[in-house]
C-alpha cells in the first residue's frame, strides 16, 4: 500500500530514482523521517532505461572479444551472438521494468512512498497528484530535496521535432535489432549504443558527432582510440559533422539525415543522443521564485541557490553538476548529512569524479584531464604508458592495448587526474580515484606495490616515468 493523504515528514524527496532513494535513505539513517514521491518507476532512469540495460547490451560483445583473444578458448566459440537471449538478459537486468523490488527496499529502509506527480506549492510544501487525480499535501519540517532527473535533449535541427525518432530510452529498451541505425551525438550514450547494437547485429551503424572527436571532454587519445575500434567493428564514425536536416516521409518509412558536408544517411531508426535536459519544468519551481525548465543550481552542500532558509536541496541529474549515477548518489549522501546537521561538502564533484565508458576498449578516467588542469592553473607533468604493455594485460589475451596517463601536479606531487583505456580500465580507475580524492603524494603511492601479473602494474611504470 502506498501512502496517501496529508502528512508531515522531516525530509521529502521529489523523484525516486537511484539518487532520490539515497537522498531519503541517508537522513533516515540519521534518525529523521523521510518520504519519496515517484510518478513512474522507483529506481529511475539508471535501473530501467540507462546504466543497467546499456551495460547488459554491451556485455555479450565484450565477452566475445575477450574470448576471441585467447587461443584455446577462442576455438570454443563457434557461433554468433544469440541476440534474442542477449535481449532477454537485458530484460532480466532491468527487472522486466517492474519496480516491486525497489519498493521493498524503500519500505525496508523505513521511507514513506507516495506514487504520483509531485510539485512544490510553496516553501516546504509539496502536492502529490496520483493517477486517479487525488491529491496529498505534504509538509517538510526540515528539507525538500529535488531529484527529478533528466531526459534526452532535442537539438534544433530542421525537421527533427516533426520526425519520429528514438531517444536513450528507446535504444536501451528496443525489442528488435534495427537493421540500419544512425546515432546523433558521439558522447557516452552514442559510443556505447553504437558499439552495442553493431555487436548485436545492426548491419549499418552511423555515428554523427559535431565536434572533431568522440567523447570530447576526455583526453584526446580516448576519442581517437574509440573511433578506431568502432570503425574496425564496422561503425561509420563521422566526427566534425553536423546534422542539418532530418526527414521521414511516414512513421514506418526510413529516416534520412542530411549532414553539413552535403551527405545523406538513411536508416531505419535515428537515435538522438546529444546530451540531457533537466526535468524541472513542472515541479512548481516558480512558486519559490525559481525559473522552471532549467538545471536547479546548488552550492557544494547541495542547497539550491537563490532560495533562502536552507530548506531546498537538489541532487542528481536535475542540478546539472555531474550526470552520473554514482555522483548523484554521492550528492544525495552529502545532502542527507547536511540536512541532518552534519558537516559535508561535495568537493569530489569538482576534483575527483570517476567516469567509466563500458566500451571495448574500456575507458576509465577520474579527476582532471591535462587540459582542465592547465586551465585551472596547475603546473603539471604528464606521463603515459601502453596499458597493454604489462604482463597482466598480456596474460588476459592477445593484441590488447590502450593508453594510461597520469596528470601530476608537479608542485604538490599529487595526482590530479588519470585516464586509462584498454584492459581493466573500468577497475583501474578506482585506485586512481583513491589517489586523486585522497591527494596521496606520489612518493607514497610508489609504495603501493601492484600484484604481479596484473594490469595495475601500469601504475608502477607510470610512476617510474615520473622519476620515482
Ligand atoms: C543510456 C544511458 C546510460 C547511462 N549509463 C550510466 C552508467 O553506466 N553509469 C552512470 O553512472 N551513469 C549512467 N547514466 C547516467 C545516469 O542514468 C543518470 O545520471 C542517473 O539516472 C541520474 O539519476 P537521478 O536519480 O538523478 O535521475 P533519474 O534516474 O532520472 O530519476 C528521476 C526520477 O524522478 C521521477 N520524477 C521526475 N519528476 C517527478 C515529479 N514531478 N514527481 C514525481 N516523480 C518525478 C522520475 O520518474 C524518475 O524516476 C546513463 C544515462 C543514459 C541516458
Ligand atoms: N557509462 C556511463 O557512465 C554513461 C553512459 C551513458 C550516459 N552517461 C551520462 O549521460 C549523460 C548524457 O550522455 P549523452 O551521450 O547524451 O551526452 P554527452 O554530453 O556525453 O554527449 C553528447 C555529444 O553530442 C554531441 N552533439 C551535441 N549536439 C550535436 C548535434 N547537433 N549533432 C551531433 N552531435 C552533437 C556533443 O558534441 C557530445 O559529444 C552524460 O553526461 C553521461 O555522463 C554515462
Amino acid at each position: 500500500m502506498n501512502e496517501a493523504g496529508d502528512a508531515e515528514y522531516d525530509v521529502i524527496v521529489l523523484g525516486g530514482g537511484a539518487v532520490g532513494e539515497n537522498a531519503a535513505a541517508r537522513p533516515v539513517g540519521h534518525g529523521l523521517s523521510a518520504a519519496v514521491v515517484e510518478e513512474h518507476l522507483l529506481g529511475g532512469e539508471c535501473s530501467y532505461y540507462a546504466c543497467m540495460p546499456s551495460k547488459a547490451l554491451l556485455r555479450p560483445g565484450e565477452v566475445l572479444d575477450a574470448v576471441r583473444r585467447v587461443p584455446g578458448a577462442r576455438e570454443a566459440v563457434t557461433g554468433e551472438i544469440d541476440t534474442a537471449e542477449a535481449l532477454r538478459r537485458r530484460d532480466k537486468l532491468t527487472s522486466g521494468w517492474d519496480d516491486s523490488g525497489q519498493e521493498d527496499w524503500v519500505r525496508g529502509e523505513g521511507i514513506a512512498l507516495y506514487r504520483g506527480h509531485g510539485r512544490l506549492v510553496g516553501e516546504r510544501e509539496i502536492e502529490v497528484t496520483d493517477e486517479s487525480g487525488g491529491t496529498s499535501r505534504l509538509r517538510a519540517t526540515r528539507a525538500v530535496v529535488l531529484a527529478t532527473g533528466s531526459r534526452a535533449a532535442v537539438p534544433p535541427i530542421d525537421g527533427l521535432r516533426e520526425t519520429r525518432t528514438w531517444d536513450s530510452r528507446d535504444i536501451t529498451t528496443a525489442k528488435e535489432v534495427p537493421e540500419r541505425l544512425v546515432i546523433l551525438g558521439g558522447g557516452v550514450v552514442g559510443v556505447e549504443m553504437a558499439q552495442a547494437w553493431r555487436s548485436l547485429g545492426s548491419r549499418e551503424v552511423t555515428l554523427i558527432e559535431m565536434a572533431d572527436r568522440l567523447l570530447g571532454p576526455e583526453e584526446p587519445f580516448v576519442g581517437a582510440e574509440l573511433a578506431d575500434a568502432l570503425r574496425e567493428s564496422g561503425v561509420d564514425v563521422r566526427t566534425g559533422t553536423q546534422a542539418t536536416g532530418v526527414r521521414r516521409p511516414a512513421d514506418d518509412a526510413p529516416v534520412t539525415v542530411t549532414t553539413s558536408d552535403g551527405a545523406e544517411v538513411t536508416a531505419d531508426e535515428l537515435v538522438v543522443a546529444v546530451g540531457r535536459a533537466p526535468i524541472t519544468e513542472d515541479i512548481g519551481l516558480e512558486t519559490v521564485g525559481l525559473e522552471p525548465g532549467k538545471y536547479v543550481l546548488t552550492d557544494d552542500q547541495l542547497r539550491v541557490l537563490g532560495v533562502d532558509g536552507d530548506w531546498l536541496y537538489a541532487v542528481g541529474d536535475c542540478n546539472g553538476r555531474n550526470l552520473l549515477t554514482h555522483m548523484g548518489k554521492y550528492q544525495a549522501r552529502v545532502a542527507g548529512d547536511v540536512i541532518a546537521g552534519k558537516s559535508a561538502v561535495a568537493h569530489s564533484d569538482h576534483n575527483a569524479t570517476p567516469r567509466v565508458v563500458f566500451t571495448t576498449p574500456l575507458v576509465g578516467a577520474v579527476g582532471l584531464t591535462e587540459a582542465t588542469a592547465r586551465e585551472r592553473g596547475h603546473r603539471v607533468v604528464t606521463v603515459t604508458h601502453d596499458t597493454g604493455a604489462v604482463a597482466g594485460a598480456v596474460t588476459k589475451g592477445g593484441g590488447l592495448s590502450g593508453t594510461s596517463k597520469l596528470v601530476i601536479d608537479d608542485d604538490r606531487r599529487i595526482v590530479l587526474g588519470a585516464t586509462f583505456t584498454g584492459p581493466a580500465a573500468d577497475e583501474l580507475v578506482h585506485g586512481a580515484t583513491i589517489a586523486v580524492a585522497g591527494e596521496v603524494p606520489v612518493d607514497r603511492l610508489w609504495h603501493a606495490v601492484p600484484s604481479f601479473p596484473t594490469v595495475s602494474e601500469v601504475w608502477l611504470r607510470l610512476l617510474e616515468k615520473y622519476g620515482l
